[in-house]
């Protein structure tokens, strides 16, 4: 069984874990939920010995400390970790990435049985035991990192995130999978964001917020407790108390927090901010400051109608994002001669002048007449470099 007692994790001064006990055993599964940046990572990260913070506390696995080892110690004792991304090889193919979680000593000797197991539960990877991992799907990807993880024959198999990326489906089945995982006997240790799949073959789970356990319990209660709806599960009715069965040292309401799903794919800036960035960016335009309330886009302390708007309105990264876009909306609109513009991104004119033709392909050179690139001069005018048709030379002319 693997135990903790009053894991406590500190990066510098910032405290990630605070007393966190938990424990889980071979042929269950047990899931952590918790928000964006409760410390679920940590804990599994501090269990297989790779946390870059200070480790207190007490973890064992089958009565054997484990606080303090390195990773392939670790590994040793029977705890595996299939870390956030998968961490595989994905240049050497199904085969090899698997065969390589079979170098712990306690795996070396059985590692035909194991693969050989292995390949029982999910025949799949036998089927794609060539194919070059880079060319699999992010679901094919994820069975090969488990796979790996699970060909060091572990007691207890450890998952941050797995379904991180993959759609609905291939969640379901890699959910699935972990099913027949706790079947052959091994214990799961399981980070997930998606808490209703989760919960849905969990046999019990931990809810952590802040770095501290408010509540152990079984996996069906917390599934069907309105609280635990309301905070993990996107559903209403949050003001349910904690279910009768509820261990009294976890006997808290679980706080209403939204968990933020993490997604493979980026956002837009109006995406994350529900704003009309065109329409943000004309207002700011139209905000004409005199020249000398001009500063470098860092300096965000000068107030603004719009920015108290912000304040008000807008969480805090949000907030220093949209005063960042409006100091830019406001210094692109400024007449160029008053306007001591800071442009780190640009390169010094000294240099464009010097530069050499590109010898990329055609349609990735700047087209005739575009203005190549601005640069400041230290007048406060700006050099304007066009590239001359047909030619690889550039024109430069001043405003
Ligand atoms: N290497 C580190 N250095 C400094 N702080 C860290 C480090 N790793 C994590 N933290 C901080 O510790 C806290 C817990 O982080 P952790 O990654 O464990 O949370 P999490 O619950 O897994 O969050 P997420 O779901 O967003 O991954 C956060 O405040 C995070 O910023």
């Amino acid at each position: 069984m693997l135990e903790l007692h009053g894991l406590s994790v500190t990066y510098g001064k910032h405290r990630a874990l605070d007393g966190v006990s938990l424990y889980t055993k071979p042929g269950e599964i047990v899931v952590i939920l918790g928000a964006n940046g409760a410390g679920k990572s940590t804990v599994l990260k501090s269990i297989a010995g790779i946390c870059e913070g200070r480790v207190t506390g007490a973890m064992s696995m089958n009565g054997e400390g484990l606080l303090g080892l390195p990773p392939h110690k670790v590994v040793e004792r029977g705890v595996a970790l299939v870390p956030e991304g998968r961490g595989v090889f994905a240049d050497l193919s199904v085969r090899e990435n698997l065969m390589l979680g079979a170098n712990p000593e306690r795996a070396r000797e059985d590692a035909q049985a194991n693969y050989d197991r292995l390949i029982g539960l999910f025949p799949k990877l036998a089927e794609r035991a060539g194919q070059t991992v880079r060319t699999m799907s992010g679901g094919e990807q994820q069975m090969v990192a488990i796979g790996r993880a699970m060909m060091s024959n572990p007691t207890i198999l450890m998952l941050d995130e797995p379904s991180l990326g993959l759609s609905p489906l291939l969640s379901r089945e890699l959910f699935q999978n972990l099913k027949a995982v706790r079947e052959a006997g091994l214990g799961i240790l399981l980070v997930e964001q998606n808490a209703r799949l989760s919960l849905g073959i969990a046999d019990r789970g931990y809810l952590l917020e802040n770095g501290e356990i408010l509540r152990e319990e079984r996996a069906d209660v917390l599934r069907s407790d309105p609280a635990v709806q309301a905070a993990y599960l996107g559903g209403g009715g949050a003001k349910s108390t904690p279910a009768q069965t509820a261990k009294p040292a976890a006997s808290v309401t679980p706080p209403a927090v939204t968990v933020r799903q993490k997604t493979a794919t980026t956002q837009s800036a109006s995406q994350v901010s529900g704003l009309d960035i065109t329409a943000l960016v004309s207002r700011a335009a139209q905000q004409s400051l005199p020249a000398r309330d001009m500063r470098p886009t860092t300096a965000h302390t000068t107030t603004t109608p719009a920015r108290t708007r912000h304040d008000r309105a807008t969480p805090d990264p949000l907030r220093k994002l949209l005063a960042e876009m409006e100091d830019a909306a406001r210094a692109a609109h400024m007449p160029a001669t008053d306007t001591p513009l800071t442009m780190p991104a640009l390169r010094p004119a000294s240099r464009l002048s010097t530069m050499k033709p590109r010898t990329t392909p055609e349609d990735a050179r700047p087209a005739a007449n575009q203005p190549a690139q601005v640069a400041p001069t230290p007048g406060g005018k700006v050099e304007i470099y066009r590239r001359r048709p047909g030619s690889t030379q550039f024109d430069r002319t001043e405003r």
